[in-house]
């Protein structure tokens, strides 16, 4: 089974104005979707970021997969590594580095070569990761203050303006009655930290028992970190990110017993090294768009284990591809014993046959068919390029969306 063909099609999804502490959302989201087609009839699928750095490397790299043997993974990496020299003198403003553009790029067309593998023996993809150890994946509901969405041309708001604890936890009661979600993740670093901390304990109070965790991604300095997790003690299961760096986070770290998660400081196997001779974090999130795919993502598992630390799943604004994928994950890492993010309730397309999956408790059920498991929807996937093609946004910028609804917003981390 040899690639003959490479399709990477740029799309843009509606969106919603989400607030991190970089900004907001725009009206939509990036997404690239990737097509390899082989000698044998196959089409193996992938679902990555849209933004121009990415899309660029994957565009420079399609060319150079001719013949690939999708059982090949270390010819896949040095195709990729002699396309993109030095990131592959594509530069667009982006915080990815020349070396993570590598570690992307190799992620968004693993998956699609472990799909046609799949294909190829009728296997589902977790059964090619070593196995399920679970076959239903837990999801934790993503909650996000946010503006009531201006520029409604490319699709409706969800919800209005929630920028206070009490609408917050009204956001999550509309989320659990859809998707009965067990446990919930604050997107934080928006409002000060006693409002963040009151929202916290408001949902604790709603949803007794429930998993609860806040990610203000840099916004706290240690002494405010040290005060925020004094009052959601027996609270949280863990803080994702509180403060800026493996500096900030050790710090804080060596002054508490809570539990501390990044996706920020830990993004490369060598730093996870680093994080445990520090124990400047005890969960790290996996996410097989950059973690080297799903191989990389189930290795950083096995890493994590011996390491002593958890391991949980990041997310970002995506749609059914990348929800297989994490599945298939989710299912074939023993220690992932977290709800993973996902962003998913926040969006309203699909590109995969059969529209959304179902949610029951919050959890999805890992699909069973050969490779990922789900089909292209053509048609919607033409409606989503013609709007990427519309909506003219080649890359994320959320510090300029906020300026149109705050004009006198400064980007600032840590900001409290
Ligand atoms: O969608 C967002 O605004 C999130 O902040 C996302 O971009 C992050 O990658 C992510 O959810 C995280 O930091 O955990
Ligand atoms: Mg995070």
């Amino acid at each position: 089974m040899r690639i003959i063909k490479v399709t990477v099609t740029p799309i843009a999804i509606p969106d919603v104005p989400l607030a991190n502490l970089k900004g907001v959302h725009q009206s939509v989201f990036l997404r690239s979707v990737i097509e390899l087609e082989t000698d044998t009839g196959l089409v193996g699928l992938g679902e990555t970021y849209g933004a121009r750095r990415t899309l660029e490397g994957l565009q420079k790299v399609a060319a150079a997969l001719e013949g690939l043997d999708p059982y090949d993974l270390h010819d896949l990496r040095r195709r990729i590594e002699t396309a993109l020299p030095d990131g592959g003198g594509i530069n667009a403003p982006t915080a990815l580095t020349d070396h993570k553009l590598v570690d992307v790029v190799y992620s968004a067309y693993e998956i699609p070569c472990l799909d046609l593998r799949g294909k190829e023996v009728g296997r589902p993809l977790h059964d090619l990761l070593g196995g399920a150890v679970r076959k239903t994946i837990p999801f934790g509901g993503y909650l996000f203050y946010k503006f009531a969405k201006q520029d409604l041309s490319f699709g409706p708001d969800i919800m209005g303006e929630v920028m206070t604890p009490d609408v917050l936890v009204e956001q999550a009661r509309t989320f659990h009655a859809e998707y009965g979600f067990q446990s919930w993740k604050l997107k934080g670093g928006v409002l000060e930290p006693e409002l963040e901390i009151e929202t916290m304990l408001k949902l604790r109070e709603a949803f007794p028992g429930h998993g609860l965790r806040i990610d203000p991604m840099g916004a706290w300095t240690v002494p405010t970190a040290l005060k925020v997790v004094r009052r959601l003690e027996g609270v949280l299961e863990y803080l994702e990110d509180p403060c800026k760096g493996m500096e900030g986070m050790a710090e804080l770290s060596a002054q508490i017993d809570m539990p501390l998660a990044t996706n920020l400081v830990v993004v490369e196997f060598e730093q996870v090294i680093e994080a445990a001779r520090k124990d400047a974090v005890q969960i790290i999130l996996s996410d097989h768009h950059y973690w080297r795919g799903a191989t990389g993502a189930i290795h950083l598992g096995e890493i994590c284990r011996a390491a002593g630390m958890g391991v949980s799943m990041h997310s970002n604004s995506h749609l059914g591809i990348s929800l297989a994928a994490m599945c298939h994950v989710a299912a074939a890492t023993p220690n992932l014993t977290y709800a993973c993010d996902t962003h998913y309730p926040w969006t309203t397309k699909e590109i995969v046959k059969g529209g959304r999956p179902v949610f029951r408790d919050g959890a999805v059920q890992v699909p069973e068919g050969p490779g990922l498991g789900v089909e292209l929807d053509r048609e919607a996937l033409a409606e989503l390029h013609a709007l990427y093609n519309q909506a003219m946004v080649a890359d994320r910028n959320d510090t300029d969306e906020m300026l149109k609804y705050r004009p006198d917003f400064v980007r600032k981390v840590p900001r409290w």
